[in-house]
């Protein structure tokens, strides 16, 4: 018996093949000032394609910065300064020939509170589309119900695709929210908080979408729930007081991390 389960577990081994997976960001020496206030400290992060990136750390620490560093929602913040560099695809998002609109259509955000706009839930997602141009109208029904299955959220609207999406439950709104950045088809999604505000069931819905969405998108997802980072991350960044302590595989990270600061934070010794 024992060499039969050996058997197939070593088959299993081997048919897992090593995936090539390409940097999808890299950020280096990367430092963010709010005024005098140095929020990031000289960042090192590599992050590869398809893969769960949690971004972990006690409040005020620079989690909500970075992220928003990486689709430069950080210019809308007056007096923010920033040094270094961050690669996107190989190209260095801060220099002038990279325009943001082009960043932002390739680099989706799903913020900590559901944010659908005050339109049908069919509009939320149609309006992004027209707005970047897509006129065609059996290609706009088709990319809506296209998004709101990948978000798994079509068999719960498909009935109800022209009421507004205010009428939706917050986790639905969440989900909708998800559908509306994977209609542009991004190839990296930012995620902060995007639980936070939502009841046990809905969180399990949005972590096993999540789970889902990494066989085609990266992601990138701030969170204060630690079983959350351990349950759907591959790799986990903590950051403590605007530095990255400790960046590795999220096993490595929740079972032997190197740093006592790290053990310190997800024993609950602080933040
Ligand atoms: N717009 C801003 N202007 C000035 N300082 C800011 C601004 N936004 C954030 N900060 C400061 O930068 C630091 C990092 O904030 P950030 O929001 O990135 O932390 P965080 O780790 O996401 O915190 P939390 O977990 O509480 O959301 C904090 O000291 C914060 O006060």
């Amino acid at each position: 018996m024992a060499l039969v389960a050996f058997k197939t577990k070593e088959k299993k081994i081997n048919e897992q093949a090593p995936v090539e997976r390409q940097t999808v960001y890299s950020t280096k020496k990367c430092n963010l000032w709010y005024g005098n206030h140095h929020a990031l400290k000289n960042i090192n992060l590599d992050m590869k394609e398809r893969e769960v990136t949690a971004i972990i750390g006690p409040s005020g620490c620079g989690k909500s910065t970075y992220i928003k560093t990486l689709n430069r929602m950080v210019d809308l913040v007056p007096n923010v300064k920033t040094s270094g560099a961050i690669e996107y695809r190989g190209r260095n998002i801060f220099s002038k020939d990279f325009h943001v609109e082009e960043l932002r259509t390739r680099v989706g955000m799903v913020f900590q509170k559901p944010n659908p706009f005050p339109k049908s839930i069919f509009e939320n997602i149609a309006f992004g589309l027209r707005i970047h141009g897509i006129k065609n109208k059996k290609l706009i029904h088709e990319t809506v119900e296209k998004s709101l299955r990948q978000a798994a959220i079509w068999d719960e609207v498909k009935d109800r695709l022209h009421d507004s999406a205010y009428g939706l439950s917050g986790g639905q709104q969440q989900r909708l929210c998800i559908a509306r950045s994977l209609a542009l088809e991004p190839d990296v999604l930012l995620m902060d908080e995007p639980t936070s505000a939502l009841d046990p069931v809905s969180t399990l819905k949005v972590e096993e979408l999540i789970q889902d969405l990494k066989e085609k998108y990266s992601i990138i997802i701030v969170t204060h729930n630690m079983q959350q980072a351990s349950r759907i991350s591959d790799k986990t960044a903590f950051f403590l007081n605007g530095e990255v302590v400790e960046y590795d595989d999220t096993y490595t990270i929740f079972n032997n991390p190197r740093d006592h600061r790290t053990e310190d934070y997800i024993t609950g010794r602080f933040g």
